[in-house]
């Protein structure tokens, strides 16, 4: 499962974007990271002139047995009543996605209630994964088919026209299956890894780590084995989340992450192919605990840091305006051959 084959990105365009973005009329370097970005999305795409507008905004949203251990802020119904709210129109990312021209889809891959709205895409996997402190979160065909529903859905936004894929979640319970999947590829102790996800007060959090160094033992899951590491302690969310994210690099699609699920999800990904990582691009830093540490573990400097950690892709429809900038900037500035503007270097001059 999960043959794909990801194109190296293209070095030598991001190059050719770099001596293009040089000419145009500012003092080289002058719009920092927003040159990286362009010559980055120039080397995913293959094009000097990168198009990133409509982005797809995919929410992967399922449960887990894990939230009966009290490790959540919320109850688990809230996973089934947010999905009510996003298709309504409610959510975060649906004011976001709204904002920034996003083709949004919901998908129901996993939520224990039946979501019966024909505005949800159902690809139910199973009712919510079992309570991972006791036995296996999931089988390994259904991580699988998570993964599946993930990549077929990305095939599909992008079908429509996705230039961009941002993918977001939605799982009560999903900050404990990501913290334990994060612990495994890193030894950095779970006091630095577990945060308080949707907002747990410092007593639960001891419990949470607790739970999670409890179920490390009871399975000693080993991330060489991607479908089994998640079958023991991922989530139906984050196989697809991955799954989309091979999808989008397998097609040059440049991927904007969100918060610390998302960048778990990635770190999923690139358990099964290694390169997927060259097409992502970190939108923001979440306030959660772990995600500097899964940052940096996937070599990535956020572009924004606004405290957020709602999820949902908030973070990086957020960041996605970043995107629109870089390109207009390649696309739109005039170069100073083009605008008869002298450069600094011909004429000798000094930097003030
Ligand atoms: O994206 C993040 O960085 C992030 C950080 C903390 C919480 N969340 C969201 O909160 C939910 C998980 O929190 P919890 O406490 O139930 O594990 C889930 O729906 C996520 O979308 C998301
Ligand atoms: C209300 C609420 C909204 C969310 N969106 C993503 N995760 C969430 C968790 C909660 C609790």
């Amino acid at each position: 499962m999960m043959n794909v084959s990801i194109p190296p990105i293209r070095r030598e365009m991001a190059e050719q974007a770099r001596a293009y973005i040089d000419q145009l009329t500012k003092p080289p370097g002058s719009l920092g990271r927003l040159e990286d970005i362009a010559a980055e999305l120039a080397g995913m795409t293959g094009e000097l002139l990168p198009r990133v507008t409509p982005p797809g905004v995919l929410v992967f949203a399922a449960d887990h047995g894990v939230a009966a251990e009290g490790v959540s802020a919320y109850p688990a119904e809230v996973t089934a009543q947010m999905v009510s709210n996003f298709a309504n129109g409610g959510a975060a990312i649906n004011a976001f996605s709204r904002h920034i021209g996003a083709l949004l889809q919901v998908i129901d891959v996993g939520v224990a209630a039946p979501i019966a709205d024909e505005r949800v895409i159902q690809k139910k996997v199973r009712p919510g994964t079992n309570n991972f402190a006791t036995m296996e979160a999931m089988t390994m065909s259904e991580a699988e088919q998570a993964l599946h529903v993930g990549y077929e859905q990305a095939v599909s936004v992008i079908g429509q026209g996705g230039r961009t894929l941002i993918v977001g979640e939605m799982g009560i319970g999903n900050t404990t299956a990501a913290s334990a999947l994060l612990a495994t590829l890193t030894d950095e102790p779970l006091e630095r890894i577990v945060g308080k996800g949707s907002g747990i007060r410092e007593e639960r959090l001891a419990h949470k780590r607790d739970v999670i160094r409890r179920a490390l033992l009871l399975h000693q899951p080993d991330p060489a084995k991607p479908i089994e590491w998640l079958a023991k302690i991922g989530g139906l969310e984050i196989a697809a989340m991955a799954g989309a994210m091979l999808a989008a690099a397998e097609r040059r699609i440049p991927i904007l992450l969100d918060g610390f699920i998302c960048t778990v999800a990635a770190l999923v990904a690139r358990q099964f192919a290694p390169n997927v990582a060259e097409y992502m691009i970190a939108g923001h830093r979440s306030q959660e605990l772990g995600h500097d540490i899964a940052l940096r573990l996937l070599g990535k400097e956020p572009l924004l840091d606004l405290r957020m950690r709602l999820g949902e892709g908030s973070g990086a429809a957020v960041a996605f305006p970043l995107f629109v900038a870089a390109t207009a900037m390649v696309n739109e500035m005039a170069t100073f051959a083009s605008a008869g503007i002298s450069t600094g270097e011909e004429k000798g001059e000094k930097q003030a």
